[in-house]
């Protein structure tokens, strides 16, 4: 059997809650089995794991069926772990687990997590063993990390004898390794149009709201000085690529000597209002600014980014905020605990077209922060013009707006709304018509690049000591 491993995608969660009903039938005659026979995936969830990015699945080279999947959950800043891991058993012992278990703690480790943990079986052969075989060590189940964990098995009945925790350590990577880095997407919870600036520019005020979700860029340093794309974005070329663009911005400015390849993997929808083009620039700024240790301060690297994109700042400062001017003049907004469903209606909505627009308000009159967080500013300029140009926007909002208060990020096409809690963001995204796609994410006060900088740092200081 020849096989692949990729990231998993939503169209494959059926096939993956399949494979671990047929993994678990192995254990009919154990002691577990009760407790896993009560149990399944919930598909919702397995979906929300996809869209992070968080599950790899094995494919059959020639047919592209799934064979088995490794989906891992974040812990915390510093550790992910193993969620769920299956292989089908008709295609044990041809290396399929090993390989995604690899590419499970490879990635994590180019993530800069500093350690994968997992809960399995003590007594056979393909979980203890098996894991031990990869280079996990079995840790203390009465350390308090694992007190959720030992509580959900006394909930499910599992035998508590038969439970085991292990954990392997991940080094740092090296900057001429691949890194990977998150380039999250941004919301506007309110957008307005207060004037208009001599070079045609528009002045706007706007809160952005950075997500938990968004695409993921991979970096690794060339000693050669090239910039190269590893990765191809349609209708793109490398050369107008915005991370194309940053990293010859950043080299430029610092005058660096090395050089980057660099990778993409899309999952914001481009040209959908979520910022995704932006982020990605950002990302490339800040985090090459770590791996060629070039040393550009935080304002600094938001003046490259604006000369980039009106959006790119917010992003290499990493701190949701309240923005003027074109949207470069930022102050840090603290934003309550809120989950979006963000939905895609599939329409391109082209951002200069809009501004151009002549029947677009102009002169909004100005709000206040203090406006904003009573909950009086939540409207957006762009939306008459986009509702009456683009009818699968209007039907969309239609639909969200039946449910919940429904709000256009930017200029479009993306739609979202904003919830207390992430079950009921999860139950409006699971009705959403197939016509669109809708995903749930959280809003953060700091974005997850920030995180991920603190994360690596940390990883190099620890190597280092
Ligand atoms: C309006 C926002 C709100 O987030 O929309 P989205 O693009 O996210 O939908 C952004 O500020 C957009 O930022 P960004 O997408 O980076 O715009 P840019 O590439 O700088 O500009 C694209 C074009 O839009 C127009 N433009 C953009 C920003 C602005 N404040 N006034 C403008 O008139 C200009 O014609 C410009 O050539
Ligand atoms: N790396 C990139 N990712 C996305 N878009 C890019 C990128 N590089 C250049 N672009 C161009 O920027 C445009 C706007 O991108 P994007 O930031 O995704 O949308 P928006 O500004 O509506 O939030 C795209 O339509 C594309 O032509």
């Amino acid at each position: 059997m020849v096989f692949r491993i990729e990231r998993a995608r939503v169209a494959q969660v059926r096939a993956l809650c399949a494979i671990e009903r047929e993994a678990v039938a192995l254990f009919r005659q154990h002691p577990v089995w009760p407790s896993y026979a009560a149990m399944s995936i919930p598909e919702q969830l397995l979906r929300e794991g996809i869209e992070a990015g968080l599950v790899w699945v094995a494919v059959d080279e020639a047919t592209a069926r799934p064979l088995g999947f490794v989906w891992l959950e974040r812990l915390n800043d510093d550790q992910v772990g193993i969620c769920d891991f299956n292989v089908l058993p008709e295609q044990g012992r041809q290396g399929i687990g090993a390989a995604l278990l690899k590419h499970a703690c490879d990635w994590a480790r180019a993530a800069g997590y500093r350690a994968v943990l997992l809960g399995t079986v003590a007594d056979v052969p393909w979980n203890a063993p098996f894991y031990a075989k990869h280079g996990f060590v079995q840790v203390d189940k009465q350390d308090p990390e694992f007190a959720f964990a030992l509580q959900r098995d006394r909930d499910n009945g599992f035998p508590d004898p038969l439970r085991v925790f292990m954990r392997r350590d991940l080094s740092a990577v090296a900057a001429d390794e691949w890194s990977v880095w998150p380039a999250p997407a941004k919301l506007n919870l309110f957008l307005r149009i207060v004037g208009r600036r001599p070079d045609g520019y528009h002045e706007l005020q706007t809160v952005f709201r950075i997500l938990d979700w968004g695409d993921e860029i991979s970096l690794r340093v060339r000693a050669d000085g090239e910039i190269v794309r590893a990765s191809e974005l349609a209708e793109v070329p490398a050369e107008q690529d915005l991370v194309v663009r940053a990293a010859r911005l950043l080299k430029n400015h610092t005058g660096c000597a090395l050089g980057a390849d660099i990778a993409v993997e899309k999952r914001v929808p481009m040209g959908g209002g979520l910022g995704g083009g932006s982020s990605d620039a950002a990302t490339v700024l800040v985090a090459l600014n770590e791996l060629w240790q070039t040393g550009v301060d935080e304002d600094a690297l938001a003046e490259l980014g604006r000369q980039l994109g009106a959006d790119v700042p917010v992003f290499t400062r990493g701190r949701s905020a309240w923005a003027e001017g074109i949207g470069e003049i930022l102050r840090p907004v603290s934003l309550p605990r809120r989950w979006y469903v963000v939905i895609d209606p599939q329409e391109k909505v082209p951002t200069a077209g809009l501004f151009s627009a002549p029947e677009l308000t102009r002169d909004a009159p100005a709000t206040t922060i203090s406006n904003f967080t009573a909950g009086l500013a939540r409207d957006n300029t762009f939306e008459p013009v986009v509702r009456a140009r683009h009818p699968r926007v209007a039907a969309a909002l239609d639909w969200l707006g039946n449910h919940a208060t429904a709000q256009l990020s930017g200029t479009g096409g993306c739609l979202f709304a904003e919830f207390d809690s992430i079950e009921q963001a999860r139950r409006i995204a699971r009705r959403c018509p197939e016509e669109f796609s809708a995903c749930v994410a959280e809003g953060m006060q700091d974005s997850p690049l920030a995180l991920a900088v603190e994360r690596h740092r940390r990883g190099n200081r620890q190597d280092l000591s």
